[in-house]
């Protein structure tokens, strides 16, 4: 099928190449001129796992292209509209970029009508593709459908080929028959149901997920105070089916573009449908509060961290992203300097965009020269770069052998013989 793909963070690039490794001619369409033209070139402007390669690819094979001029995509059969939905200063999800998508859909399609399905991708609050409906509803060949992305960055490409879902709310049988015949050959189960249902599946699995690491995150306060080890009580609770193993991590607190922004939403959806969602609430404010119960560990080893040297390693909000967008990182490196710690930060890929955020920070060019005479060293991000470290060296390196992990990733039986004095998360 002929595909048109706007916005190409992401989701929209890594839809637009996964569409296109499918055997679909697709034209990826996004307002950044400088986007496209790296795009072009077969460079990614993100990282992302195996996408540059797969991009390069595609477009060798002719299937996929890049265009600012949505007019250029006007024989496409499906638009998938990819655009951002950050958080607005009231909490709510901000449309205006779907909005602005849709309307250069809508011209686009009034100069040269045809039948068209408008798939809406990014993640928007319940009724929003009804309105689009509404929206669009001069445009008799125009038909839309839901279909959320349930990819993971740092694994995106690989999700999207082989996704654990695929949910189209669409109504007409047709629009439902073209979204099948775009996903034939993906190996997933359906889920084919209204709008409004597929709209509300994406913002429960993102707040489920993260109820579950708040969950985490204070029974580890529990369990530091007793004495217990959450690693192996997460274990124990995961080999029940009904609970399995996924996303018991505890740590230093979710991040990323889509927990806190997505949260925030549904709550803000709820409350304008006079529902209050308590546990979510729960979940949010125990996140915000994780970094700050983290860095309280430091204290019986640096009482007064002014004019102290601390190792921060890994800034990405997870590994494999160069995302930091809600990264607990910054929120880690705020607090440090309100204490007036001299930071010494490592991030493989991640630091230019942590740089503008904090110039005071000095960034070094790996984990060791980090921890360099630093007085604590502290896991924010279990990149491998940050993780497997000779811990001998690091040891000598260190003015004070302190390791913080704020990741439980670190070896802790290994680096308490080597003499380090280790503390994770929610172990004695
Ligand atoms: N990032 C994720 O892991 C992820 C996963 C699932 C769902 N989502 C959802 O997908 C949506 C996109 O997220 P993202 O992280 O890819 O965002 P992003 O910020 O990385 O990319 C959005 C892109 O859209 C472009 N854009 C904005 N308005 C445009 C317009 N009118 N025409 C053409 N291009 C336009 C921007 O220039 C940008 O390149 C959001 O709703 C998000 O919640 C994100
Ligand atoms: O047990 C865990 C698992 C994750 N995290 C943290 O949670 C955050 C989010 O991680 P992850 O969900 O792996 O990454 P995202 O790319 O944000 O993906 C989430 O958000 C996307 C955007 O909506 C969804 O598409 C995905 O399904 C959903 O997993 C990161 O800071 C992780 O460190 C934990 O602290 N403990």
């Amino acid at each position: 099928m002929k595909v048109a793909v706007i916005g190409t963070g992401y989701v929209g690039l890594t839809t637009a190449v996964s569409l296109a490794m499918n055997g679909h001619q697709v034209i990826g369409i996004d307002l950044v001129e400088a986007k496209i033209v790296k795009l072009r070139q077969g460079i990614s402007p993100i990282y992302e796992p195996g996408l540059e390669e797969a991009l390069k690819q595609v477009l060798e094979n002719g299937t996929l292209a890049f265009s600012t001029k949505l007019q250029e995509a006007a024989d496409a059969d499906v638009f998938f509209v990819c655009v951002g939905t950050p958080e607005a200063a009231d909490g709510t999800a901000d449309l205006r970029y779907l909005y602005s998508a849709v309307a250069a859909i809508e011209q686009m399609h009034q100069a040269s009508p045809k039948r068209r399905v408008v798939v809406v991708k990014s993640t928007v609050p319940v009724g929003t593709g009804d309105k689009v409906a509404e929206l669009l509803s001069g445009c008799r060949e125009l038909s839309v459908a839901s279909n959320p992305e349930f990819l993971r960055e740092g694994s995106a490409l690989y999700d999207a080929l082989a996704p654990s879902r695929i949910v189209i709310g669409a109504g007409e049988p047709e629009t439902r028959e073209v979204m099948e015949e775009l996903y034939k050959g993906v190996d997933a189960p359906r889920v084919v149901t209204t709008r409004a249902n597929a709209e509300l599946i994406k913002y429960a699995s993102n707040a489920f997920l993260a109820t579950r690491i708040s969950f985490m995150n204070e029974l580890a306060r529990l369990s530091a105070a007793l004495g217990t080890d959450i690693v192996t009580i997460a274990h124990g609770m995961g080999l029940d089916s009904r609970i399995g193993p996924e996303f018991l991590r505890a740590g230093v607190g979710y991040g990323g573009s889509c927990f806190p922004k997505d949260t925030i939403a549904l709550l803000q959806l709820a409350a304008q449908n006079g529902i209050s969602l308590g546990i979510l609430e729960q979940v949010r404010k125990v996140n915000a509060t994780q970094p700050v119960w983290f860095l309280q560990q430091l204290q019986p080893f640096v009482p007064d961290c002014r004019g102290k040297r601390i190792a921060v390693l890994g800034l990405a909000f997870k590994p494999d992203t160069d995302d930091i967008r809600e990264a607990p990182s910054l929120a880690v490196l705020q607090a440090l300097e309100e204490k007036g710690a001299a930071v010494f930060a490592y991030d493989p890929i991640a630091t230019d965009a942590v740089r503008q955020k904090f110039p005071n920070v000095t960034y070094t060019k790996t984990a060791e020269e980090a921890v360099q005479g630093a007085h604590a060293a502290l896991l924010i991000t279990e990149w491998k770069e940050c993780v497997q470290l000779d811990w001998e060296q690091v040891y000598q390196k260190m003015a004070q052998p302190v390791l913080l992990d704020g990741r439980n990733a670190w070896p802790a039986k290994i680096v308490k013989e080597a003499g380090f004095r280790y503390v994770g998360v929610g172990k004695s």
